[in-house]
């Protein structure tokens, strides 16, 4: 029997609703709404061969991390970091808290199922309606406090959950700021400028994702390529590799599992601000038919009202916006947004 079936979903006409995951408790198979074709989902990484290149792995602790993180941004958008400072034991809880939300029933999940119009809680990635085929992976998002949502999933036992996600947001933040003064001040940014990005001018949002056991990886995707909407993203993948980097001239590369590290990328509001000297890390996730993955982002982000604009030189490759345009505008033109901003040189 083939293991591409047509379940009677299209993610077209929407009968699986456009905010809600398959239920992939219950699924032998790809239906056809979760089958990618090959051209948007070609495997062909690079760094399984000979080749040399590899997203840079760095020591915060080393004398000259600036640098390192300066063209880290400049070549590739991303980086590992050792040393970030992060306590184990706040990782490994929040994996555990992770697993435990999403081994929940499908029906339990629901009660905290995102709307089209609040998007925290539980559901499908935002940028679903831009695409036809739908993604294999379920997701939670939270802006500040889960506490609402996680109320409605566990009314008595709902805080084990809310202290994991605290402590992994407040120290994500703290390790996010040291980066935002070294990169800035790589980038010749003034002490003054960075104050303006930091503390109560910022705002922060975990994603969590789980991936499940797909029975043809080959034919699925994780989450499509895509930027970040953020300053900076911080990323635990856990126990399952499957985060890819695309390098100009270069093509996707794996992010290997690399013990006591976090990832880190450049979203699309650092590329603005460093006027395109850095770039925002296009990525994607690639599942697999051997081990459920589950993976852990925490987005630093302006608050809505501040404005975005190249801080480094005279002559700005975008026009000046508040983020909550910017968020508005990707809402509407996603992978377009960064161009559609860009000045046009005469
Ligand atoms: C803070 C946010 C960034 C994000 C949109 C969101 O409001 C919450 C989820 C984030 C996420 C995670 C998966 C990929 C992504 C593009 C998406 O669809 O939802 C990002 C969003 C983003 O960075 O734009
Ligand atoms: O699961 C991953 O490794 C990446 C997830 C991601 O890109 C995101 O949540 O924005
Ligand atoms: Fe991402």
């Amino acid at each position: 029997m083939s293991t591409v079936e047509n379940h009677g979903e299209n993610s077209n006409t929407g009968i699986l609703p456009i905010n809600l995951p398959l239920d992939f408790s219950s699924i032998q198979s790809i239906p056809e709404s979760h089958a990618w074709s090959e051209s948007n989902n070609d495997n062909q990484i690079k760094n399984n061969g000979s080749s040399s290149l590899a997203l840079p792995i760095i020591d915060l602790n080393d004398p000259n991390v600036m640098d390192q993180i300066g063209h880290a941004c400049e070549e590739w958008g991303a980086f590992q970091l050792k040393n970030h400072g992060i306590p184990k034991n706040i990782i490994e809880k929040l994996e555990v808290e992770t697993k435990r939300l999403f081994d929940l029933s499908k029906e339990q999940k629901m009660k905290a199922l995102r709307t089209l119009n609040y998007p925290t809680g539980y559901g499908t990635v935002w940028i679903t309606p831009f695409f036809q085929q739908r993604m294999w992976q379920e997701g939670f998002t939270i802006h500040d406090s889960p506490v609402d949502d996680a109320k409605k999933i566990w009314p008595d036992d709902y805080q084990i959950f809310c202290d994991a996600i605290k402590k992994f947001q407040d120290e994500s933040m703290l390790l996010i700021e040291k980066l935002i003064h070294l990169s800035f001040k790589y980038l010749g940014i003034s002490e003054e400028e960075k104050e303006n990005w930091i503390g109560n001018n910022h705002a922060g949002a975990i994603q969590l994702n789980s991936y499940p056991i797909c029975p043809k990886p080959e034919k699925a995707m994780g989450i499509v390529a895509h930027t970040d909407t953020s300053i900076f993203t911080l990323l635990n993948q856990s126990q399952v590799s499957g985060l890819q980097v695309f390098k100009d001239d270069a093509g996707w590369f794996t992010v290997p599992l690399e013990p006591n590290t976090v990832v880190i990328n450049t979203g699309d509001v650092l590329h603005i601000l460093s006027n395109a000297r850095f770039k925002s890390a296009l990525h994607r996730v690639t599942v697999n038919s051997v081990k459920h993955r589950y993976s852990m982002v925490y987005f630093y982000r302006p608050i809505m009202k501040h404005v975005v604009a190249p801080l480094v030189s005279n002559n700005p490759r975008f026009r000046a916006l508040t983020f909550k345009e910017y968020v508005a505008m990707k809402n509407k033109h996603f992978d377009k947004t960064l161009s559609i901003i860009s000045v046009k040189e005469d």
